[in-house]
């Protein structure tokens, strides 16, 4: 089992904390930075695809720029384009280095999938990330990848990271079997390469899921944006994913990749609890994203929403004047990121909260059951955990605090909307945003009134 990180020194360059005053209403527009899990998808899918592919409206973090140098050291052609968050990538079907040496930071949508692209191609690689990502698990993706004939071995601990790829005997049989239950990365990088199997073998790649599968809309994301490539999985419900021999990737010109659905939760979340309305741009009613789920849990709790084709607008009580949140009890596993932006609500809630179904955040950024709780409590709040559950009980008393982050770019920015209950919020290491958000803190500012 993986330890909690502790909190870290601030990263170099940024500051050590930030004072977040205490905060009466909020209100207005933000157009959304790309999301992070389209990104990181399309980046890789254009790399696999014939022909050059236009991508628009990328993420620019640390998750995407770790992806961008793989692909780049993979030899795979990157022209950055004039405006921000364009690119052009070409790719042949295969990459052109068979040796290389990948750092890929903390970045489960760079590190899952490239290890099953590396491992179906064949070379020699290393594929390694900060220690935290050396404590996330990725034995159930090896295990895979192995059934189908992979090389891979584990540098360290058997089941993390790092990980050494070299050429395997890739060879047609019985379907691969993936356990689900930890992490639905593992399904989707089987899913992303799956092409690159299917050349090796000349059969069909099949895919059964062992057991439960978390996470479920980010593999519908997935088949999504393999079918803009021209792959078609067929599929049996949740259990069984087939794509057929001879399937390729093809460029379908441009993409547009949409605003990100998570970082989307807390300006929503700001506009239920500050009045609003505040309205978030560049994702709305037809998204891809599991995440945009999260508007339909502030409405339980008592918001109002409105949508547009590429827009979210929230508003709702003023609970820095004494309006409240509905109290919930809800299972969060469809959406366990903007999940941690619910947990923060909770302190605004007229009755304790429960979350279930959470067990996939104690192997992300940090232990997030184990830093939530813990940072919570700082704020007054009763909080109870289980292996896979979290029960808030709002603060009687609020107590200003000094906020941990754990390395964790969520753990900092859901904490800043912990101001609203009449004191000052400290967010230790808020540069840890930069994972996928690294200018969060100027957007939260232009937002937020005292
Ligand atoms: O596939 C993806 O893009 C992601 C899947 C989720 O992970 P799990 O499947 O590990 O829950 C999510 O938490 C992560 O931020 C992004
Ligand atoms: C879990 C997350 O990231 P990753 O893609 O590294 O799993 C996250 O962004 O909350």
């Amino acid at each position: 089992m993986t330890r909690p990180t502790m909190q870290t020194a601030a990263k170099p360059g940024h500051p050590p904390h930030i004072d977040l005053p205490a905060a009466r209403s909020a209100r207005g527009s933000v157009a959304l930075p790309g999301s992070k899990s389209i990104s990181n998808r399309v980046l890789l899918l254009a790399a696999l695809a014939g022909g050059a592919t236009q991508l628009e409206g990328l993420l620019d973090s640390d998750d995407t720029r770790v992806m961008l140098a793989a692909l780049r050291a993979l030899g795979v052609q990157v022209v950055d384009g004039a405006d921000d968050g364009q690119a052009e990538v070409t790719g042949s079907g295969r990459f052109p280095v068979r040796r290389a040496d990948l750092f890929l930071g903390n970045a489960g949508t760079a590190f899952r999938p490239l290890t099953a692209a590396l491992a179906m191609m064949g070379g020699d690689y290393r594929l390694s990330g900060v220690p935290r990502m050396h404590e996330r698990p990725i034995g159930d993706l090896v295990d895979a990848l192995r059934m189908l004939g992979a090389r891979i071995d584990y540098e360290g601990q058997p089941g993390y990271p790092p990980l050494r790829i070299g050429t395997g005997r890739l060879a047609a049989g019985a379907p691969v079997r993936v356990k689900g239950s930890v992490s639905s990365q593992f399904l989707t990088a089987l899913l992303l390469a799956a092409p690159l199997a299917t050349a090796a073998t000349g059969a069909d790649f099949v895919i059964d899921v062992d057991g439960d599968l978390i996470s479920k809309p980010y593999v519908d994301m997935t088949l999504n944006l393999m079918a803009r490539f021209g792959v078609a999985v067929a599929r049996e419900g949740w259990r069984r994913f087939a794509v057929p021999a001879g399937a390729a990737y093809r460029s379908p010109g441009r993409i547009l990749v949409e605003g990100d659905a998570s970082s989307a939760s807390y300006f929503l979340a700001l506009g239920a609890i500050g009045g609003g309305p505040v309205r978030v741009t560049g994702v709305g009613r037809d998204s891809i994203q599991g995440d945009v789920a999260f508007a339909q849990t502030l409405q339980e709790m008592g918001a109002r929403i409105g949508y547009g084709p590429d827009w979210i607008e929230a508003s709702g009580p003023r609970v820095a004047d004494g309006g409240r949140l509905r109290a919930f009890d809800a299972d969060f596993n469809l959406i366990p990121d903007a999940a941690m932006t619910a947990a923060v609500l909770a302190l605004y809630a007229d009755g304790p909260c429960r979350l279930r179904n959470i067990g996939s955040w104690r192997v992300k950024e940090t232990d997030r059951i184990h830093a939530m709780q813990t940072e919570l409590q700082k704020l007054g709040a009763d909080v109870a955990a289980t292996a896979d559950s979290l029960v808030v009980t709002p603060p009687v008393r609020w107590r200003p605090a000094a906020i941990g982050t754990w390395d964790d770019h969520r753990m900092a920015m859901c904490f800043s909307l912990a101001t609203f209950g009449g004191v000052g919020v400290r967010i230790l290491d808020p540069g840890c945003v930069s994972k996928t958000f690294p200018s969060y803190f100027d957007v939260y500012a232009g937002l937020v009134q005292a």
